[in-house]
C-alpha cells in the first residue's frame, strides 16, 4: 500500500527561535533521509510530524488526512524511535517495553496478555537481534546499543505504517550497523521510514530522498542531487570536503 505524508508550508518556532520555515516536502513510501548538523531542527521535525510540536503556519497531512498538532490522530500509524539519551528512567525490562508498546495499541492490559501477544514480541526481539539473555534486564542495565534495539523492537511491534527513526545507528557496533541497515531498508520496502542520520551513505542504496537541513535552510532530492558540495557546504561549512568523485562531512557526531 502506498503511504504518502506531506509538509506543507510550515514554519515551526520554539522559545522564540525560528527552527523550521516555509518547509514544504513530501514522503511517499520507502526511504527518506534528514541530514544536518547538531541543533539543524532534525528532531523537532520528526516531533512536528509526530504531533508533539504544532507549528505556528502549515499542516501535516497522512495519507491526505490532516494530523498537525494531533498525536492522538497519528495514535499507532506510526511507530517513532527516539534519540538515544542517557536519561532513561523507565522501570522495565526490554520485554516488558515491546510488550507494553503492543498491548497499549490493542487496548489490552498486561493481564490480558495473549500467547499471540508474546510471540509477536519474541519475534520482534529477534528480528532486531536482541540477544535472548537480554530480554528480561532492566532496560536500564542494558548497553546503548541494546537500548536503541529495544527501541526499534517498540516501534515496530504494532506493524505501523510509517516508521520515524531519529538517529537509528548511533550507538550499535559495526557489525550491528550492517544488519541494522538491512533490516531497516527491508522495512522500508511495505513501510515509510524517515530516519535522521549523521552519515548518509550507510543507508544510501535504499534512498529515495535526502533531506539536507539547516534550521530555515533545507534542500531535498535524490542523493546524487543534493549530496553535492555546494549544498553541504551550505549546511556543514568546510567540513564538507570534496576527495576524488566523493563528497565527505567530517565533522559527525
Ligand atoms: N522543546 C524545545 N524548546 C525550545 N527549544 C528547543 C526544544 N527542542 C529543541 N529546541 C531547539 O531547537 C533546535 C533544533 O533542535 P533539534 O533537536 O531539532 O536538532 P537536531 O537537528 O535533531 O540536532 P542533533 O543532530 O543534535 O540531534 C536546537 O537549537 C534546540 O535547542
Amino acid at each position: 500500500m502506498v503511504c504518502t505524508l506531506e509538509v506543507f508550508d510550515v514554519d515551526v518556532i520554539l522559545n522564540g527561535e525560528v527552527i523550521l520555515k516555509d518547509l514544504n516536502l513530501r514522503f511517499e513510501s520507502g526511504l527518506y533521509q534528514i541530514i544536518g548538523p547538531n541543533g539543524s531542527g532534525k528532531t523537532t521535525l520528526l516531533r512536528t510530524i509526530l504531533g508533539l510540536i504544532k507549528p505556528v503556519k502549515g499542516r501535516i497531512l497522512l495519507n491526505g488526512e490532516d494530523i498537525t498538532g494531533k498525536p492522538e490522530k497519528v495514535g499507532y500509524r506510526v511507530g517513532y524511535m527516539p534519540q538515544l539519551s542517557e536519561d532513561v528512567g523507565i522501570p522495565l525490562t526490554a520485554f516488558e517495553i515491546v510488550l507494553d508498546s503492543l498491548l497499549l495499541h490493542r487496548k489490552r492490559f498486561p493481564r490480558f496478555a495473549k500467547s499471540s501477544d508474546i510471540k509477536k514480541v519474541e519475534e520482534t526481539l529477534k528480528l532486531v537481534h536482541l540477544p535472548r539473555e537480554e530480554w528480561n534486564k532492566p532496560f536500564n542495565e542494558l548497553s546503548g546499543g541494546e537500548r536503541q534495539r529495544v527501541l526499534l523492537a517498540r516501534a515496530l511491534v504494532y506493524d505501523p505504517e510509517v516508521l520515524l527513526l531519529d538517529e537509528p545507528l548511533s550507538a550499535i557496533d559495526p557489525l550491528g550497523k550492517v544488519e541494522f541497515v538491512e533490516l531497516i531498508g527491508s522495512l522500508a520496502k511495505d513501510k515509510l521510514v524517515i530516519l535522521t542520520s549523521h552519515d548518509p551513505i550507510l543507508f544510501l542504496r535504499y534512498t529515495n530522498e535526502i533531506v539536507v537541513l539547516n534550521r530555515t535552510f533545507y534542500r531535498v532530492g535524490k542523493p546524487e542531487d543534493v549530496l553535492t558540495v555546494n549544498v553541504l557546504r551550505e549546511v556543514y561549512g568546510d567540513s564538507a570536503v570534496k576527495l576524488e568523485e566523493h563528497v565527505h562531512i567530517s565533522d559527525a557526531h
